[in-house]
């Protein structure tokens, strides 16, 4: 189990945050299956067995009860895997206690997909097959094939989304190819269904050529009312969807760039309320310069943030360092045309905001010392932020990360199911980035004036008023965008 030990007094010498007990997570919990023998303090001793090794219990259930004893299920959070070998060490040490069966909840969730089709229509007697298999479908078919405009009408295609990756970037875990790949997939598709009733499938490429992935998604793009592009690593993800935005008639969005981009700068904006500072007049440092940092530059110009300077492996990016190209050195001319150069710490001095979307722990989070009074900072990196949230509050008025365990969790659930929804509604054949800030604008504005503080710049994942709103803006916006939107029949035959 890993536990951090690290110095209680910060640089400032001010106190820092006692250390913390493991934090124990669902997505390591274990179901571990055990006999007891009749002593009736059996169940209590397993119970503080688990808590002595810093696990939490969440449920007991017993499966089976004889005069001489029981069997029980003990269901356990831990923090890492470690831990819960630890925990199940410690229930094996107990006196009249057999462990029988361990079981990865995690992994048992898994078994089989997470995903299934489910038929609309019924298919209980004759009639109902001849209306929705042949011969009646054939009469649907040959309409299609007159007027194509109505394929989003009549059939799935106008409630569906295709999740395309390649598997080079997924999560923080890299390039693992498109089969290890697929439980993302299919858990973003999980999503879609839950917060906006979308119907998405995972395609997982089994190739990393950007031609091919370009070829691959046109020839299906027929029957998707939009491609969600996922997990695919910079600098390849850039020209992808801008190759299909200019192919397709259905909207093309990468969650890693847009769905971030919208949710950071509704978090930023709400942030600012709370600080009290204008969205052109602060000075903001995003740490990595890949597919979600360079989305987030270009939708924050485009929100009116006068000052941007981004941090990479090469330092400050700068228009004249010779070793960028491509991406980041067009990334680097649009934010420092002064040519800054200089580390993180550097960048941050008389910085208002810091954004992180490079990898965990690169920053001393005393170096946050360096930035404006009443700075914000996001410490967006998963699993691990850059900075540690907890410890930066010391030195920022407002902090946010990706964490689920803390408050302020800035993830783009609170922006892909509602952009598509939106879009699909719409009949949206494109996205632009007018519909990037509504949807931004729409999600800041769910948390009201009454509810916004420093722990509350963004709605709860589950709050179903963040969906609704960034459909809603979306779509208003795709209406009024002329072009945006496919055209609607009104055949009042069916
Ligand atoms: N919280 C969220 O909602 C959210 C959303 C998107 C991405 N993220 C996180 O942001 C990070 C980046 O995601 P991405 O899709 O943009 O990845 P990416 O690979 O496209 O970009 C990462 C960038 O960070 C830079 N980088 C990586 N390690 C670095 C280091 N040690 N020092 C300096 N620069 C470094 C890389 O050079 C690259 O330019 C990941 O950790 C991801 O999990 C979080
Ligand atoms: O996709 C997410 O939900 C998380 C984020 O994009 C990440 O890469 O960490």
């Amino acid at each position: 189990m890993s536990t951090d030990t690290s110095a209680n007094v910060t640089a400032l010498g001010e106190p820092a945050t006692p250390p913390r007990g493991p934090v124990t997570s669902a997505s390591y919990s274990i179901t571990v299956r055990l006999t007891a023998d009749g002593d009736p303090a059996s169940i209590g001793r397993i119970a503080t067995a688990v808590g002595s090794a810093g696990g939490a219990v969440t449920a007991i259930d017993v499966v089976d009860s004889r005069p001489d004893g029981l069997t029980v299920d003990v269901t356990c959070s831990a923090a890492d895997a470690a831990h819960s070998e630890e925990m199940v060490q410690a229930l094996r040490d107990l006196p009249g206690v057999k462990v029988r069966k361990v079981s990865d909840r995690t992994f048992l969730l898994h078994l089989g997909g997470k995903l299934e089709i489910a038929s609309r229509v019924p298919l209980k007697t004759r009639d109902d097959l001849s209306m929705a298999y042949t011969p009646g479908v054939a009469r649907v078919c040959m309409a299609l094939a007159e007027h194509p405009e109505d394929v989003r009408r009549l059939t799935i295609k106008g409630n569906t989304v295709a999740v395309v990756t390649d598997g080079s970037a997924v999560l923080g875990l890299g390039n693992i190819g498109p089969g290890a790949a697929m439980p993302v997939m299919e858990g973003k598709a999980a999503l879609f269904k839950r917060f906006a009733d979308i119907d998405a499938w995972p395609i997982c490429l089994d190739t990393q050529d950007v031609d091919e992935i370009v070829r691959t998604v046109e020839l299906i793009a027929p029957g998707f009312g939009g491609i969600n592009l996922e997990d695919i690593a910079a600098p390849r993800c850039f020209e992808i969807e801008a190759r299909l935005r200019e192919k397709l008639d259905i909207p093309v969005f990468h969650d890693d760039q847009h769905g971030t981009a919208i949710v950071a700068l509704a978090a930023l904006r709400n942030a600012l309320r709370v600080v009290d500072k204008e969205l052109g007049e602060v000075k903001v440092v995003v740490a990595g310069g890949g597919a979600a940092g360079t989305a987030i530059v270009s939708l924050l110009l485009e929100a009116g943030v006068g000052s941007v300077l981004v941090w990479d492996r090469e330092g400050i990016l700068s228009p004249d360092d010779e070793r960028l190209s491509g991406a980041k050195l067009e990334l680097a001319r649009r934010t420092n045309p002064a040519g800054e150069r200089g580390e993180l710490p550097q960048a941050l001095t008389g910085a208002d905001v810091f954004i992180g979307v490079s990898a965990g722990n690169i920053l001393p989070v005393e170096a946050l010392a360096n930035m404006n009074e009443r700075a914000v900072v996001f410490p967006m990196a998963n699993p691990t932020p850059e900075v540690d949230p907890v410890r930066a509050r010391q030195y920022a008025a407002v902090v946010a990360s990706g964490r689920s365990d803390l408050p302020n969790q800035i993830n783009n659930v609170l922006a892909f199911p509602g952009v598509f929804r939106g879009l699909l509604d719409a009949r949206a054949t494109e996205i632009s980035t007018g519909m990037l800030l509504a949807a931004a604008d729409a999600l800041a504005a769910v948390v009201r004036d009454d509810q916004l503080n420093a722990n509350y710049i963004i709605p709860s994942v589950f709050d179903p008023a963040a969906t609704e709103a960034v459909a809603h803006a979306v779509a208003d916006q795709a209406r009024h965008e002329p072009g945006a939107t496919a055209e609607v029949t009104d055949r009042t035959s069916f």
